[in-house]
């Protein structure tokens, strides 16, 4: 088991805890921290933090260089670069998990932006216990308030270091974390943050039977034509029984459909199914349209045809 640790609070307490944990539970407990290198010194400073974690105890523990390209925002990207990065990091010392160490003030964040962006249920149920590749991340502080966690730390005068990207007004989530939440707070108490917290969950929720029903729904309205040779297969759906369902479970069948057809699902937002789910009424006469990943979705009498051009 790897801890994943940014020298932050938030991290330093949950290596501390592992380092803690792991000989009453039998495990084999180290840590990773990744440098993004995105400010002068970075390299000395993930050094720092390898150190410290080592003298909790931990061991392996490696501080791993990223080089953080340029995709969907520098937020998303150095995201990107640090899952690759921390995932690469397990298997090469055969780990099974790699602990993270959001809490539920990040979970109450990551609602408020999902909500922003008017996003539905699948976004709002926010980040998971256990997620990524053979459910590898685990984050066991999703249900600790900050304050408790910073306590923790400050108990055990563990040294942090804090981002200072965490304080950057140019970034969405410190203005959520540093002035939304706050003025949030302010006007609707304290709880706010265990409410939106308690969304998520119950968001998930939703979104699981809503997946399933749509599973179900899928066999019911879909056939797949073989592929042409090299390209994905076509991906045929009964316009009368998608009508027959309800909304939520329409969009998520087309959204399957259109994944089936070759679409790649980090590129197809809400407002591209929302247009597929306007061919099935015929809205303004309208037959065709193209989706991302050379996707083609036609209606042809009673079905809608979804193929790769
Ligand atoms: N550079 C990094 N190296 C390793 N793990 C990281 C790094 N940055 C973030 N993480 C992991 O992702 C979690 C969430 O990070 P994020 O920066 O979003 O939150 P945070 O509340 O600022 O956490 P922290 O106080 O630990 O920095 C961290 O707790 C840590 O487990």
């Amino acid at each position: 088991m790897l801890a994943a640790c940014s020298g932050g609070a938030d991290s330093m307490a949950l290596a501390s805890a592992l380092a803690f944990e792991a000989p009453r539970l039998g495990l084999r407990a180290g840590g990773v921290t990744v440098d993004h290198g995105l400010q002068q010194g970075s390299d000395a400073r993930a050094a720092e933090v390898a150190d410290r974690m080592r003298s909790l105890g931990l061991a392996p523990v490696e501080a791993v260089a990223v080089s953080v390209g340029r995709g969907g925002g520098p937020e998303a990207a150095a995201r990107d670069a640090r899952y690759a990065a921390l995932d690469a990091a397990a298997e090469r010392h055969g780990a099974a998990a790699v602990l993270l160490g959001h809490t539920r003030d990040d979970q109450a964040e990551t609602v408020l932006l999902g909500l922003a962006r008017g996003s539905g249920t699948r976004s709002l149920s926010g980040m998971a216990w256990v997620s990524g590749t053979g459910g590898r991340y685990r984050r066991p502080f999703l249900q600790l308030d900050r304050h408790t966690v910073r306590e923790a730390c400050l108990a055990q005068s563990l040294p942090v270091w804090e981002d200072p990207h965490n304080a950057d007004p140019a970034y969405t989530r410190s203005r959520v974390r540093h002035e939304a939440l706050p003025i949030l707070e302010k006007a609707l108490g304290k709880g706010v943050v265990e409410a939106l917290a308690r969304t998520a969950q119950l968001s998930r929720d939703d979104a699981d039977a809503l997946d399933a029903w749509a599973a179900r729904a899928e066999a019911e309205v879909m056939t797949t034509a073989p592929a042409a040779a090299g390209g994905a297969q076509a991906v045929h759906l009964d316009t009368g029984g998608l009508r027959g369902l309800p909304a939520a479970v329409r969009r998520r069948v087309l959204r399957r459909a259109a994944i089936a057809a070759g679409a790649p699902a980090g590129s197809l937002f809400a407002r591209h199914i929302e247009e597929v789910d306007r061919l099935i009424t015929g809205w303004r006469g309208q037959r065709a349209l193209n989706l991302p990943g050379r996707v083609e979705v036609r209606r042809e009498g009673g079905r809608l045809v979804i193929r790769q051009g």
